[in-house]
Order: structure tokens, then sequence, then C-alpha cells
């Protein structure tokens, strides 16, 4: 079968997530910095280290059959690829922001302004959409600092904590588009099997970064309420203990609820709660 070719990002903000992305999918590869492009050696992959920028392209041109990256450099590339599937990191909003002491009010405000991004057609489109004229410049990095040295009235970039935003004397403006990493493949090679086993690998990576095992420890009379407790788990495991009238629960429940249904499994009579990370759930 012919190997598959999947394309993430060199360095920068996404290039570690996917490197361990890949990894907890059971794949072995090096990951040489200098390399560009490595032989995973259990499974026919071979990862291409690029700039995030060109690959939306090389996968919509077939150079690289599927590829990792924000969902806002596939909206600046405007390429023809599939969603294959949300990966969860690299969240962040692409943000107007405009300097702290500005008495900016609404949108209608920057008609005339010259506005600094490294996404020009993001920001293009949406100043079509909300009909204002405004003069965009775009620099290819260290967008915050355009106000200060007087290149721009206000700029459009990636927000994550505010951080960046705050250090240059800036406040949010306006929400653009909210972004994540996604996988992304060519158009009519979805149901290609090579692919479809990767993505059967990384949803279980997923879905059991999102759940956590629980091992607790219960008096048989307390059994019906905890057991009540343990709502969308299919079906407990119940365990006799060497302690007469106790038994051990096993389940899997899900991490965001996770503090609550402890507190309520304990307040409930369990015992010896033990929590424990998954590292793949296959449905
Ligand atoms: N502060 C952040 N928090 C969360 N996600 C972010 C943040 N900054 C960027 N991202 C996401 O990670 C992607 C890569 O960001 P990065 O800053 O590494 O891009 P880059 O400098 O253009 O990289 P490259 O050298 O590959 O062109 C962005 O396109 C965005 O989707
Ligand atoms: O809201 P924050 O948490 O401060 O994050 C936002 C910053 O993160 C990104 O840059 P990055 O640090 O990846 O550097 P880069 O500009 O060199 O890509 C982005 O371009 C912002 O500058
Ligand atoms: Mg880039």
């Amino acid at each position: 079968m012919k190997t598959l070719k999947i394309a993430i990002q060199k360095s920068g903000r996404l290039n570690e997530k996917s490197v361990e992305l890949l990894k907890n999918c059971g794949l072995s590869f090096e990951n040489y910095k200098s390399s560009l492009i490595s032989t995973v050696s259990n499974f026919p992959l071979e990862i291409l280290f690029l700039r995030d920028d060109d690959i939306p392209e090389y996968v919509q041109d077939g150079i690289a059959d599927i590829g990792l990256v924000g969902e806002n450099v596939i909206a600046e590339t405007n390429v023809e690829v599939t969603y294959l599937q949300r990966l969860g990191f690299g969240k962040c909003t692409l943000k107007i922001a405009v300097p702290k002491d500005s008495n900016y009010k609404n949108i209608a405000d920057l008609d005339g302004k010259a506005i600094a991004t490294s996404y020009p057609v993001i920001l293009q489109n949406f100043l079509d959409k909300e009909n204002i004229k405004a003069d965009v410049k775009t620099i290819s990095g260290s967008v915050e600092i355009a106000p200060g040295l007087g290149l721009a009235d206000a700029i459009f970039d990636i927000v994550s904590t505010g951080g960046t935003l705050r250090s240059n004397g800036l406040m949010p403006f306006a929400d653009v588009m909210k972004s994540e990493a996604i996988l992304i493949g060519r158009k009519g090679e979805e149901n290609n099997p090579l692919i479809l086993e990767l993505l059967q690998r990384i949803q279980s990576v997923m879905r059991a970064k999102e759940t956590k095992y629980v091992v607790l420890n219960v008096a048989k009379v307390n059994l019906d309420k905890i057991l009540a407790l343990l709502p969308g788990v299919k079906s407990p495991s119940v365990l006799p203990l060497a302690e007469d009238g106790w038994v051990a629960v096993h389940t899997v429940i899900p991490e965001r609820d996770f503090w609550s249904h402890i507190n309520e499994l304990k307040a409930a009579g369990a015992q010896g709660i033990v929590v424990m990370p998954i590292e793949k759930i296959i449905l």
C-alpha cells in the first residue's frame, strides 16, 4: 500500500503538540530538528516538517495527503481541503486590538484607519462584511508593536492569554474568528484506509484524554447510591473485596466533571478512590 504523507509544523506553537499526538498514536519516528522529513518505522507514514503557511496548499495539491494546521491558516490560504478532525489544541481567537488609551467605540470607527496584520485575507473579508474601508498593512510578525511605532492605528492578530496585547499597551476591540488545530485531508481522499486508520487512532487518543479510569471501594449497602452517581457509564464493573460486605467499583468518567463527581461519590460513601489516566479508548 502507498505510504501516507502527513505535513506538520516544523517549529512553532503547534509543533510540540503535533509530535506528541502522533507519538501517542503509537507511531515511532525520529524527530531531529535538522531533518525536514521523517519516516515512521511501524506505520506506512512519512512526516513532512513545514512552515505552517504552506501546509493547506501542500494538502490541496496532494504533495501531502493530510496535514495538521490552525484553522486560521486554512482560512487565510483560501484552499479546498476537507476537515477530518478538530484536535482541541492551538486554541486562540483572532482579534482586532487598539491602543489602550484610544477611544474607538464601534467597528465603524476603524473606517479610514490603518490596521497591521499577518492575516490580510481574513481581515479583509471581515472588513468587507462590515462595510469598512481600512488600510490593511501586511507584516509577517511582531504585529503588536506596529501601533507603538506609528505604523498602524490598530492591529489584527492571534490572541490567547492576552499577555502580548497587554505588554504592548493594546486592548482587544473586536473578535473576528476562533481557531484551533485541525487535521485536514485532500478532497475526495476521505476514505483512504490508511487515513481512516490514523484517524481512528487519533480519536481514541483524544477520547482517552477526556476521561479518567476511577476505582473506588464502597460498602454494599451504599452501592446503589454510588451507581446512581455514575451517569453515562455503560456498566461499571463491581468486584467483591476480601472484606465482607464491601465491593470495588471500576469505571470511566469524563475529566470535565471529575471534581463534582469525586466529591459526590465521597459523600455517598466511596473510599480509597484511585484515579488513573487512560491511554486509548477504542469504540
Ligand atoms: N498564543 C497562541 N495560543 C494558541 N494557539 C496559537 C497561539 N499563537 C498561534 N497559535 C496557533 O498556532 C499556529 C502556529 O503559530 P505560530 O506562531 O507558530 O505560527 P508561525 O509563526 O506562522 O509559524 P511558521 O514558522 O510555521 O510559519 C497559529 O496559526 C495558530 O493557529
Ligand atoms: O495572547 P498571547 O497568549 O500573548 O498569545 C498571542 C501571541 O502568540 C502568537 O505569537 P507567538 O508567541 O507564537 O510568536 P510569533 O509571533 O513569533 O509567531 C501570536 O502571534 C501573538 O503574538
Ligand atoms: Mg506561519
